[in-house]
């Protein structure tokens, strides 16, 4: 694993250096493998990323758009990670619907969603079942009490080792959530990490030991590169405790 920390002035700066990071990442993904791939991440941290992304000139035929994890919510709800990411970015720029991979979630149970998520990730990625294939970039966001994606802590979730795709709990409330052995299989893994409220937490995640259970975060160790992306109210510590 390759970690990379960095901390960035203010969120502006942080959006800008992930920008920088993903744009690096594309056409080096076309140019060896016809295309790239990204899966998103949910909540208030990424939108300005997303906004930023719509603004460039990209080969959009070739880019290919997953989510990291979804709420089991419908499309249309103001909770969906998967309108978030249209209205703050797909809806303006022309990539085609069968480039857009939202997990599913209207089926009956969550548990049924997941299974054709992951029987979708199969078939795009010409995978079996027990493998695991390679996003070009992963990106997450980390919540105050060290969850990432849908990886809570202390939830079944997170003994989930053997797919790709699994429902994640928060409070009650199902999600769909990449297994922590998927997000592992990344060639690159991106945190954006912002705000004072994340510390604690990432106090916990960094430190040489802590319980993985407990502080989920730690769990992502990927074979290709690891990149901690903080603004300076969350990440100003951290930086020593490389
Ligand atoms: O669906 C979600 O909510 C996200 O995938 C979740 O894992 C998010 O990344 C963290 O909760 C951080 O959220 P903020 O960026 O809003 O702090």
């Amino acid at each position: 694993m390759n970690k990379k920390i960095e901390v960035l002035s203010d969120k502006p700066a942080l959006v800008n250096r992930a920008l920088e990071l993903i744009l690096s990442k594309i056409e080096p993904a076309i140019q060896q493998r016809g295309q790239f791939t990204i899966a998103l991440s949910g909540g208030s941290t990424p939108k300005p990323l997303y906004e930023a992304i719509a603004n460039q000139k990209l080969p959009w035929d070739k880019i290919h758009v997953f989510w990291g994890d979804e709420r089991y919510v419908s499309p249309e709800h103001q909770d969906s990670n998967q309108l978030m990411a249209r209205r703050a970015w797909l809806d303006k720029v022309e990539i085609s619907e069968s480039n857009i991979h939202p997990m599913p979630t209207d089926a009956a149970q969550p548990s049924q969603a997941a299974v054709k998520y992951e029987e979708h990730l199969q078939k795009f990625f010409q995978v079996s079942p027990g493998e695991f294939p390679a996003l070009d970039v992963n990106l997450l966001g980390m919540g105050d009490d060290a969850h990432t994606a849908s990886l809570f802590p202390h939830t079944e979730a997170l003994a989930v080792k053997d797919r790709l795709v699994t429902v994640g709990n928060k409070d009650g409330n199902s999600r769909l959530t990449f297994t922590y052995p998927f997000i592992n299989a990344a060639r690159c893994v991106i945190f954006l990490v912002a705000g004072e409220n994340k510390k604690p937490a990432l106090a916990q995640v960094f430190a040489p030991q802590a319980d993985s259970s407990t502080y989920p975060s730690r769990l992502i160790q990927p074979q290709g590169e690891l990149w901690w992306l903080f603004d300076q109210a969350a990440g100003s510590e951290v930086a020593h405790q490389k």
